[in-house]
């Protein structure tokens, strides 16, 4: 029914890379109806089988993936990575372009209505699967994400900043509603799943020791914690208001090098940052500066404002007793 319409604007878009976005965009628009049927459609949230990395994989995740890997053959993309998919998959052997992609991010929100989303990356295609995605995260020449919330946007990056693209629904095309995207200073918002405090590493607790200490701790101020679950809901959030998400590594058996995955999660999101003026790194080090060396690999993540990156980081330098101390004693980091 949707198939005709045209599926986004594409002034913004570099000529070489319309097909690739209008064809992300056009599987988006469709998803997009398909959740907000809900049951009155498809089965969308019930599990069907399980992903390489042992999570469980929804309908909808496997729906998803399948649109996407069948619509993008047709659209420049030569490599294919999926999260739902163990190995790169060849699509179209002239295509130019290497995409990864987490079709279906916070499959654990589909029943509960909540925001889920999709997060992409695209390099320049190399002769070799493996070579074209496994690659410097700078190396990056677009990334964006969809959200299916509210509304449904897409943001993107070609690397000359952020745009946003809205999903009309009088005319289901995603028409550009902000060209140059920044993420707002001042927010006082951090994301974590607080339920690993036991987990986290020393720096990780002191960072949000004393963002929990408050107006009486080191930070002078009291802030305020949000947790959805769905990364690309995280996402928006911070590019919309600021603020600062973490996802460390713990000490829950798979869990060191933390939960998100760097090639189709954290990379892009990370151009995406960067590109708007925040930062992210896996702890200390630009996530940008990373070369992943397996498809699936985890990264710790922490995203957001600058300056609040920056603090982070700035913990993970901080001598043992130093970081051991009770906030009132942590002199380096009062406000
Ligand atoms: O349940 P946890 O450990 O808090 O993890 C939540 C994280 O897991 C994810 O759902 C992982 O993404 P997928 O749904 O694509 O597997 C993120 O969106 C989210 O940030
Ligand atoms: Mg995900
Ligand atoms: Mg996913």
């Amino acid at each position: 029914m949707l198939e005709t319409v045209s599926s986004i604007e594409t002034t913004h878009v570099p000529d070489a890379l319309r097909p690739t976005i209008e064809a992300l965009a056009k599987v988006a628009r469709n998803l997009s109806y398909t959740i907000r049927r809900g049951p009155l459609g498809q089965s969308l949230g019930h599990a069907v089988g399980e992903n390489t990395d042992g999570d469980a994989q929804k309908a909808l995740d496997v729906l998803a993936d399948d649109a996407f890997a069948s619509a993008l053959g047709a659209a420049g993309v030569r490599w294919y990575a999926s999260e739902e998919r163990e190995e790169i998959v060849p699509l179209s052997e002239h295509g130019r372009f290497a995409l990864a992609i987490d079709p279906l991010d916070g499959s654990s929100n589909i029943d509960a209505n909540v925001s889920i989303g999709t997060i992409f990356s695209i390099y320049e295609a190399k002769g070799d699967s493996y070579a074209s995605l496994l690659r410097p995260a700078r190396e990056q020449i677009a990334a964006g994400y969809v959200i299916y919330g509210p509304q449904t946007q897409m943001i993107v990056t070609f690397g000359a900043g952020v745009q946003t693209y809205l999903l009309d629904p009088e005319t289901d095309t995603f028409k550009l509603v902000e060209a140059t995207k920044t993420i707002p200073e001042g927010s006082s918002e951090f994301a974590i799943n607080a339920s690993n405090y036991r987990h986290w590493s020393k720096p990780v607790r002191a960072y949000i020791d004393d963002c929990l200490a408050g107006s009486e701790g080191p930070r002078g101020k009291n802030f305020n914690m949000r947790w959805i679950a769905s990364l690309v809901a995280e996402t928006h959030r911070i590019m919309s208001r600021g603020g600062i998400f973490l996802y460390p590594g713990d000490d829950r058996p798979g869990y060191g090098r933390g939960r998100l995955r760097t090639v189709y999660e954290c990379a892009p999101i990370a151009f995406l940052m960067e590109q708007a003026g925040g930062a992210a790194t896996d702890g200390c080090d630009p996530i940008m500066s990373r070369t992943a060396r397996t498809l699936h690999e985890r990264t710790p993540f922490v995203f957001g404002t600058t300056v609040k990156v920056d603090r982070v980081a700035a913990y993970h330098d901080l001598p043992d007793h130093e970081v051991s101390a009770l906030f009132g004693n942590r002199g380096l980091f009062r406000a």
